[in-house]
């Protein structure tokens, strides 16, 4: 009878660890989790604004490390480790039950434990909430001074800081170590105590059972039956005390992981835009516009600028370093919003557009052209994102931006990867890349953004004959340094403290002899 019901309560226990279903159905289901929670995180950091990644904490380093190092905690308490905590709370649940049904008095024995087990666990939570904030820190801003000394490694070699990075990061590391190296001996107390208590639970019972015997004379084989469901039940506990850290890491991520995709974006669509399939003619205007970069609020960098940008014009922005220029580029691609004042196009105010058909309206070319590591052809294509250009489109772009017969002259042609960044093209290649990506796109205004100030005299001249023809037919805001590259500018505007100081043509402005004459004398 004895072992016939023993046998039952080592079915109904075994029965629990059924590892195929575990590994079927928890192990998928973590991975699904992980995966979706990394997308959806990379979803949210591509939809903020761009002042989301001047903040410090949201550098390139510190996201890269949340897509992984948050995901990865959650995961490590899902999966399989569900599976077995799940198991662990069935097999105490049924001990427990059985224990108290074969002899109740032996099976309340064990519950006297439950405060002690539930104030360790409580401890523990504290310190392990310490411990995954103050590593998650760490990591975050070790990983931005890996990121940034390797997308820099050309520049770190050249100046012969490698040791400085690696000292930096160390340093970095090293908060993540010590809360560990605390938490550590914490958990170590822990995970004696639980395995402690298992055994304290059952020396305990088999103490109190002995007594009821002898006292009460309670058949032995039922106090031997509550003890030995209390010793499985009390060995499950301890099994899943095991994973608490894990679960408690996976809690304290998963809520930072809510905390980031609940952060809307400051720049969206608005609910009803003023026009419907915005395409734009080409003509842009600002209005008293005031602004200072989110991160630098103190810092007024537009004092009430007024520029109009009339249709088929080109409008060069001059003035000295840091006085505005590429901030006015960025208010129009509504990068950021203006504090007051207007910016629209075509007298929509740009906040009252859809941003995809506001940008879909704007090419940008900037100093330094950012490619991506894929081939030219897909490079260029990347510039439409309402539709896949056509490969005649691709060519007649490239050859707009006189880049076509280099193309050509490789032996995979379009289809050549051009290496991380761009590596495997010369400075004035990768520009003109840039532009035929830029016009692919078809825009009524080109922003030129020091689009050939990288260059050297050489490839200068080549790109500037490909912007020449880019500007053909279309609006375009030029910022130049080189202030012989805007003569031909239809409008000069000279932006002085956060303003348009003087505006007119080349030959006006240097008669006036004012601001634009002192810079273009200065130039020479
Ligand atoms: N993301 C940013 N966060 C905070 N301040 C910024 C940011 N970008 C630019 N600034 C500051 O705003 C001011 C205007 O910058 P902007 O880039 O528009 O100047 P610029 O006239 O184009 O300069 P340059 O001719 O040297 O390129 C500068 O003082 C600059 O330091």
């Amino acid at each position: 009878m004895l072992f016939k019901d023993n046998a039952v309560i080592h079915w109904a226990i075994m029965s629990l660890k059924e590892d195929c279903l575990q590994i079927f159905f928890f192990t998928m289901a973590g991975n699904h989790l992980t995966q979706r929670l990394r997308r959806l995180m990379f979803q949210n950091f591509l939809q903020q604004e761009l002042s989301f990644f001047d903040e410090k904490s949201n550098s390139t380093g510190a996201l890269c490390s949340k897509l992984s190092g948050e995901a990865a905690l959650v995961q490590g308490a899902t999966g399989q480790r569900i599976g077995t905590v799940v198991q662990a709370f069935g097999t105490v649940f049924i001990a427990l039950v059985l224990a108290l049904f074969y002899e109740w008095r032996v099976g309340l024995v064990s519950l006297c434990f439950v405060p002690l087990i539930s104030i360790i666990l409580y401890k523990e939570s504290n310190m392990i909430q310490q411990e995954t904030f103050g590593a998650a820190k760490s990591m975050q801003n070790s990983s931005k001074i890996a990121v940034e000394a390797v997308a820099n490694i050309r520049t770190v070699a050249t100046i012969g800081r490698e040791a400085l990075f690696v000292k930096e990061y160390e340093d970095q590391l090293r908060p993540a170590l010590l809360l560990a190296k605390r938490a550590t001996h914490w958990r170590g107390i822990v995970f004696g105590l639980a395995r402690g208590v298992y055994y304290i639970i059952y020396a305990a019972s088999m103490f109190y059972g002995g007594h009821v015997i002898v006292t009460e004379g309670v058949p032995y084989d039922l106090v031997l039956k509550a003890a030995q469901a209390l010793l499985m039940g009390s060995g499950s506990a301890a099994e899943a005390f095991a994973f608490a850290p894990n679960f408690q890491k996976g809690i304290n991520a998963a809520g930072r992981i809510i905390m980031i995709l609940n952060r809307k974006s400051k720049i969206l669509d608005p609910d009803q835009p003023v026009i419907e399939n915005f395409r734009g003619t080409g003509e842009a205007k600002m209005q008293s516009v005031q602004f200072s970069y989110p991160t630098r609020p103190a810092v007024e960098v537009l004092k009430g600028l007024d520029l109009e940008i009339p249709k088929g014009q080109t409008v060069a922005l001059v003035g000295s370093s840091g006085c505005g220029k590429s901030t006015v580029i960025q208010l129009l691609e509504r990068f950021y919003d203006a504090d007051a004042g207007l910016v629209a196009l075509d007298g929509a105010s740009v906040a009252q557009l859809r941003l995809a058909e506001l940008r879909r309206g704007l090419g940008l070319v900037q100093q330094e052209p950012v490619l991506f590591d894929r081939t030219i052809g897909e490079n260029i294509a990347y510039g439409d994102n309402s539709r896949t250009p056509a490969q005649d489109e691709i060519i007649e772009a490239a050859r707009q931006a006189n880049i076509h017969n280099f193309v050509m002259s490789l032996p995979m042609g379009y289809d050549t990867n051009i290496g991380s960044k761009g590596t495997q093209l010369s400075g004035g290649q990768k520009q003109r890349v840039a532009i035929a990506r830029a016009l692919v796109r078809k825009p009524q205004i080109l922003l030129l953004d020091e689009a050939t100030s990288a260059l050297d005299t050489e490839s200068e001249k080549i790109v500037q004959e490909a912007l020449d023809v880019a500007k053909e037919g279309r609006t375009c805001i030029t910022i130049a340094h080189r202030l012989s590259t805007i003569r031909d500018a239809d409008v000069i505007c000279v932006i002085h403290a956060g303003r348009v100081a003087e505006r007119g043509t080349h030959q006006e402005l240097i008669d006036r002899k004012g601001l634009y004459y002192r810079l273009y004398k200065q130039a020479q």
